[in-house]
């Protein structure tokens, strides 16, 4: 099943639960604007090269849309409008005044240049620059992309609409971006895995954990679990994975990283085959890559107690099915990975502000946003009977459905 049959599906499942009436129900599900745009851009070799951009608009009932913006050669638009309509659900579960909405280009960021890349995310925002906005549609990172690329896409956008930094979040510090943004998804991660450990009487001191992915996400989470003395054992991202019983040496693999080295040639871990990652012995397993890497051939085999979606829509629907019956507690995407669109609005609003926070209030802020959607999200699940996806999606889409139906429909 696709990331769009599967997440609208689970969205009618909580339509269901909640009793929506089935007009307000198909509305709900039908994005409010999809758009495909061809982007050429001559190489640094001086030939031509085209990628098909596409933004997805899901939904505005409760504020400007808001989303990332990938780059990776699976974009594709059945995902995008997926990973657009998740943003609704996820802005909503974590009361922040947004709508949802995504974005990428197909096309492979590692075999483009600097300045190949910045010349496409230029031609990307001349493509879609009317129809984003500060209080329409604001961007920001996601796979493949980062402070970098949001930092192109508000100076490409200034040339048309003046000085707009609130335009996108994750930007640059220098040019208007938030005190810990770069760490927000990752830290809310720690956050989310904290609250749910603690209702079974756990913490992240006494776990063993196995990540997935080594980008923005994975490397925060990973270090920030290393620094509350979580054991990460095993990790592992496009080039490779390892393991190391005693404890991975975060900072050290970091370092490792950032100078351009691999996986396999890491020192203080022994090389596993990939397949072997998700299926690791641990107690918690964090993906923080693609979609759809946990499935029903894997599922089976899942050896985690839980599974927090730091990626988005890691689980397909026949995964979560098996995991459920196997007592694996899943928290789901829309609430676990909801940090970083937390820390975008406090981006968004001290840009509008014209004031800056410091990080502590940053994190502190965020630590509440996720601590009571947890809250919210645990009332769900007691008052629908139901499990935390069922709970984070009922959460989410019955705040739409309310400020869609305070809206009205009158022309
Ligand atoms: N950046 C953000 O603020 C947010 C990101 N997410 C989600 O988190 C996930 C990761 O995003 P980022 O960390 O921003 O991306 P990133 O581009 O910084 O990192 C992606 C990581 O995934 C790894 N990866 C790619 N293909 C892989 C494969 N086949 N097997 C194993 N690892 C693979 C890469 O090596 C890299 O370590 C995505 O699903 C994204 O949608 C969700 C919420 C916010
Ligand atoms: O920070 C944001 O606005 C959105 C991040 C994002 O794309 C996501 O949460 O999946």
């Amino acid at each position: 099943m696709n990331a769009l049959a599967a997440t609208s599906r689970n969205f009618r499942q909580a339509a269901r639960l909640l009793g929506l009436d089935s007009k307000l129900e198909k509305s709900l599900l039908i994005p409010f604007r999809e758009i495909k745009v061809e982007c050429t851009i001559p190489k640094d070799d001086g030939t031509l090269a085209s990628f098909v951009g596409f933004r997805v608009q899901h939904d505005n009932a409760r504020g400007p849309m808001k989303g990332g913006i990938r780059y990776h050669p699976e974009v594709d638009p059945d995902e995008v409008n997926a990973l657009a309509q998740l943003m609704t659900w996820k802005t909503a579960v974590a009361a922040v005044p947004y709508g949802g909405a995504k974005g990428g280009i197909g096309c492979s960021p590692d075999e483009l240049s600097r300045s190949e890349l910045e010349r496409l995310t230029r031609v990307f925002t001349q493509k879609i620059h009317d129809l984003i906005g500060t209080h329409t549609d604001i961007p920001a990172p996601d796979m493949g992309t980062n402070a970098q690329t949001m930092a192109w896409i508000f100076d490409e956008y200034s040339k048309f609409h003046g000085h707009s930094p609130a335009v996108v979040t994750g930007k640059p510090i220098d040019l208007g971006g938030s005190l810990g943004r770069d760490a927000a998804t990752g830290r809310g991660v720690l956050y989310a895995t904290e609250a749910l450990l603690a209702e079974y009487g756990k913490s992240i001191s006494g776990s063993t954990f196995v990540i997935q992915g080594f980008g923005n996400v994975g490397s925060w989470a990973a270090q920030l679990i290393h620094e509350k003395g979580g054991k990460v054992i095993a990790l592992g991202d496009v080039t490779g994975s390892i393991r190391n019983k005693a404890g991975l040496d975060i900072p050290a693999l970091m370092k490792h990283r950032n100078e351009g080295g691999h996986m396999k040639n890491f020192h203080g871990g022994e090389v596993i085959d990939s397949s072997e990652l998700l299926v690791h012995e641990c107690d918690v397993l964090i993906p923080c890559a693609l979609g759809g890497v946990l499935n029903r051939e894997n599922a089976p085999d899942v050896k985690a107690k839980f599974v927090i979606e730091a990626a988005n829509h890691p689980t397909d629907p026949e995964a979560d099915e098996i995991l459920t019956k196997k007592g694996v507690i899943v928290l789901p995407d829309i609430y676990a990975n909801s940090g970083g669109v937390v820390v975008s609005y406090f981006e968004w609003v001290q840009n509008i502000q014209g004031f800056m926070w410091d990080e502590e209030k940053v994190n502190m802020e965020l630590h509440k946003y996720m601590n009571s959607a947890f809250q919210h999200l645990k009332a769900m699940c007691k008052l629908h009977d139901c499990n935390l996806r069922m709970g984070a999606f009922t959460l989410g889409v019955n705040r739409v459905a309310r400020a869609t139906l305070l809206r009205g429909w009158e022309a």
